[in-house]
């Protein structure tokens, strides 16, 4: 079994901290007592999200909704001012914590915490949860570019020693494996709307999904769809099969339901488009191109750097993806959640 590479610190730097046995920044760890007695509000709405798995893109979503399409509005900040990050820290700024507390209600926050570290009072408040997961795979080879892009986070090594480290955990907010696990579980206890990226990015295709299964069985066409309705479901002989439209269009309809907004086709359409990765790509406001080369060197790897899914392909080798198969299928049993890895 191959060792964890330990990574590599760069100079001038706090560090890295864990809390019960999970890695976040040492800032975040030192201010944990205002973070676990953050008092969250009914009409909150959480963003939460894995790193590197489009948390950028849904709180956009979320903002042009809120803000029924008006890009102007969205403009009036950068996107990591408009939702405080209510574990981040870096003295002397104020911390999440604090930006929340400053923030008019109702308020949106973000947070890549793990279920069991989220503040407590987000589970007895009955307010709204969004999370979005990203197929793990994509999600290791963003957090790779990431990490080599960011100037305050440790050297991530070579692709192949930040494989290892991912598998195990050893990356800032913990598992994929756990974090996924965990708010998938959890989702029909609270009011949690869980999206996923592949059905985000996923355009003008249906897509045949078996519940009872937890598995994607086929892309089909919109045409064979409407025709052939009847059959398709005749011939799965399950009544959970169905057929799901799943686009970005379909899936931002979703949010907004969940808001509790109701905004016409135009507005949802013109959502669609500024939300689109080449949009968000070009848009300063979204694209961190304010952010000091000093914290995040945009030309070691851009922050909207593909947008795609299956980039992983280009990342693996076949015996790594053999291996991450296996241990995925150990790590997840037992769960139905289903992802798909390419489109
Ligand atoms: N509008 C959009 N559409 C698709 N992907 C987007 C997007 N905006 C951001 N992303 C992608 O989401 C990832 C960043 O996630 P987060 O915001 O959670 O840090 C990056 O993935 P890649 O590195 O694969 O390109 C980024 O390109
Ligand atoms: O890995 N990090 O340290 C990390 C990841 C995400 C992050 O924030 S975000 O706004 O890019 O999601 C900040 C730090």
């Amino acid at each position: 079994m191959a060792q964890t590479p330990e990574l590599s610190k760069p100079t001038k730097w706090k560090g890295i901290a864990e809390i019960a046995g999970i890695s976040l920044m040492a800032d975040t760890v030192d201010n944990w007592s205002q973070i676990q007695t953050f008092k969250a509000k009914p009409d909150d709405l959480l963003i939460c999200t894995y790193p590197k798995s489009g948390t950028t893109w849904i709180q956009e979503i979320v903002d042009m909704i809120e803000h029924n399409g008006d890009v102007e509005k969205c403009q009036r900040a950068l996107i990591q001012h408009r939702h405080p990050f209510i574990e981040w820290a870096r003295p002397p700024q104020p911390s999440g914590v604090d930006k929340a507390n400053e923030m008019p209600a109702p308020r949106t926050l973000k947070t890549h915490l793990p279920t069991q570290l989220l503040p407590p009072s987000f589970w007895t408040s009955n307010c709204k949860f969004i999370y979005v997961a990203r197929n793990a795979k994509d999600c290791m080879v963003s957090y790779y570019h990431f990490y080599r892009m960011s100037q305050v986070l440790p050297d991530p090594g070579t692709w192949d020693e930040f494989f290892e480290i991912f598998i195990n955990g050893k990356v800032n907010w913990g598992s994929w494996f756990d974090h996924v696990r965990g708010w998938w579980e959890i989702r029909d206890r609270q009011q949690i709307l869980f999206l996923f990226y592949e059905d985000m990015k996923r355009v003008s295709k249906l897509l045949l999904r078996d519940h009872w299964q937890g598995s994607c069985l086929r892309n089909v066409s919109d045409r064979d769809v409407w025709k052939n309705r009847v059959n398709v479901k005749t011939r799965f002989h399950s009544p959970q099969c169905y057929l799901h439209p799943q686009d970005p269009k379909h899936e931002i309809q979703k949010v907004m339901q969940f808001m509790g907004k109701n905004l016409d086709e135009t507005v949802l359409d013109k959502i669609v488009q500024e939300t689109s990765f080449e949009k968000m790509k070009e848009n300063p406001m979204t694209n961190r191109s304010t952010v000091p080369k000093s914290i995040l060197d945009q030309s070691i790897s851009p922050f909207m750097r593909k947008g795609t899914v299956g980039d992983w392909k280009n990342h693996f080798t076949v015996a790594q993806n053999e291996r991450f198969d296996e241990i995925y299928k150990q790590k997840m049993e037992g769960t139905s959640i289903n992802f798909c890895m390419e489109l």
